[in-house]
């Protein structure tokens, strides 16, 4: 099978033989860290307290509260509320338009949430259902994934992604064949990168905080710190939806099994990993500890948004004051590189603020368990592998003019380090 852009794209992750091991290993992972949560010694490195059966893992009615959950997410997505932004330029010179308005999705879930506890619906319940949520997420990512790569076949050649068109079918599932797979003005991608994982990761993390109310009279500090520094991510993720038109998930990858899990089932139930942890092992946190972290994750924030904003205020306009006086590098595409400002002091300032946060969403979890750390970890190498890839790529768009950048800004995402 021909690649779309006639020479075949290099194989990532370890090719088909790395991809099956993250089909297999990623959805294990997840399940581990579900049981281990909830269990009394919590080792990440030691065995589940049990393996699940079928009747712990399959329920209907976790599958159908899975698809309403979709459903309303949809619906939510469908309103015509906010405004609509066009992507990137594609092969073919056209822009595709994207709906802007997750915010108000997830304001508006926060209302309907809020209505239907106060009508009687026990919340607090839901961390019980978790594993079978997280199963009915990973059976939808499989069958979805296959749905796509079906869908994939008949696409024409010029909406396949660059990478995920190896011809090898378990590299191509697993990477995605498609780029931006659509139905009408339905694009399945940009939907699950941000709505139905982000919004759900938030929302288990207020059913958790709620089962710590009703077990101890109210949350614990830690627990209110964790859901706080984390509905300030998401919030902020939402907020600048329009940003996410520009990540390489969405005008490089292709839209398979990594994508459709990592969004629908890693997202909601891993990086909930610290409030599920909480709820088992309360940890005691004084105030000036407290005060410690909340600093933390907002130097972790400032830096993130800082860096994310400058780079989005200069590739809109180059000219807006805030960036003009910015020092910069021409590249022969015409587009300019910063070489100053946060730009210039490393070349992923927003990945160490990213990771900076991370360590803040750990710390409350104390330090006698490695498994609150696992999201801290677990980000590092996909940061680093993101960064590599990222590199690749930036090295084929700017070619000498990104060799020039590398020189100028030697380190990567940690000053004087890597
Ligand atoms: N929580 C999570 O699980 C994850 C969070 N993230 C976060 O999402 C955000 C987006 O990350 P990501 O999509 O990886 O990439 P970035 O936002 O870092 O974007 C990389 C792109 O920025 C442009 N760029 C690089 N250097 C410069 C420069 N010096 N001047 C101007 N433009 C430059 C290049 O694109 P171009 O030149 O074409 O504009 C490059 O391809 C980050 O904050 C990251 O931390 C990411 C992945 C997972
Ligand atoms: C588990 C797999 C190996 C990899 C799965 C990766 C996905 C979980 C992430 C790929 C890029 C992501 C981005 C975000 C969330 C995680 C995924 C989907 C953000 C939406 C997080 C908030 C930031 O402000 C923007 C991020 C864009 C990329």
């Amino acid at each position: 099978m021909a690649s779309p852009q006639g020479s075949r794209a290099p194989l990532e992750f370890g090719g088909p033989l790395g991809a099956a091991v993250l089909m297999l290993l990623l959805p294990a992972t997840m399940f581990h860290l579900l049981l281990v949560a909830r269990s009394g010694p919590a080792r990440l490195l030691g065995p589940p307290p049990y393996l699940p059966g079928p009747e712990v893992l399959w329920s209907p009615q976790m599958l159908l509260l899975w698809f309403t959950w979709l459903g309303l997410q949809a619906a939510l997505y469908l309103l015509p509320a906010g405004k609509v932004a066009e992507g990137q330029e594609l092969k073919d010179k056209s822009r595709l338009r994207y709906p802007i308005n997750g915010f108000q999705a997830l304001v508006l879930t926060a209302l309907l949430v809020g209505l239907a506890v106060s009508a009687g619906l026990p919340l607090g319940e839901l961390p019980e259902m978790l594993l079978p949520l997280a199963f009915a997420a990973t059976l939808t990512a499989f069958i979805f994934s296959l749905l796509l790569y079906l869908k994939a076949l008949v696409a024409p050649a010029s909406a396949l992604a660059p990478g995920g068109n190896s011809g090898n079918p378990i590299y191509d599932f697993f990477l995605g064949r498609e780029l931006n797979p659509r139905i009408w003005s339905f694009d399945f991608k940009y939907f699950c990168e941000l709505r139905p994982g982000l919004i759900g990761w938030v929302l288990i993390n207020l059913a958790l905080l709620m089962q710590e109310a009703e077990l101890r009279g109210s949350p614990s500090l830690a627990m209110w710190l964790v859901n706080g520094f984390q509905l300030l991510y998401v919030g902020d993720a939402l907020w600048h939806e329009e940003a996410v038109l520009t990540t390489m998930d969405i005008t490089h990858d292709g839209f398979g099994f990594m994508l459709a899990f990592g969004d629908l089932a890693w997202v909601p139930f891993t990086y909930s990993l610290q409030a599920q942890f909480l709820l088992h092992h309360p940890q005691p946190l004084g105030l000036p500890m407290a005060s410690v972290i909340c600093l933390i994750n907002a130097v972790g924030y400032y830096i993130f948004r800082g860096a994310n904003s400058q780079k989005s205020t200069f590739r809109k306009n180059p000219s807006d004051p805030r960036v003009a006086g910015l020092e910069t590098i021409p590249t022969a595409t015409g587009r300019q590189l910063l070489v100053s400002g946060w730009w210039g002091m490393v070349r992923h300032p927003n990945y160490l603020g990213d990771l900076i946060m991370a360590l803040a969403w750990s710390l409350p979890c104390g330090v006698s368990h490695l498994l609150p750390y696992f999201y801290l970890l677990y980000f590092t190498a996909l940061l680093v592998h993101r960064e590599a890839r990222d590199e690749q790529q930036c090295l084929r768009k700017y070619g000498l003019a990104w060799h020039e950048y590398c020189r100028r800004v030697p380190y990567r995402i940690l000053p004087y380090v890597y």
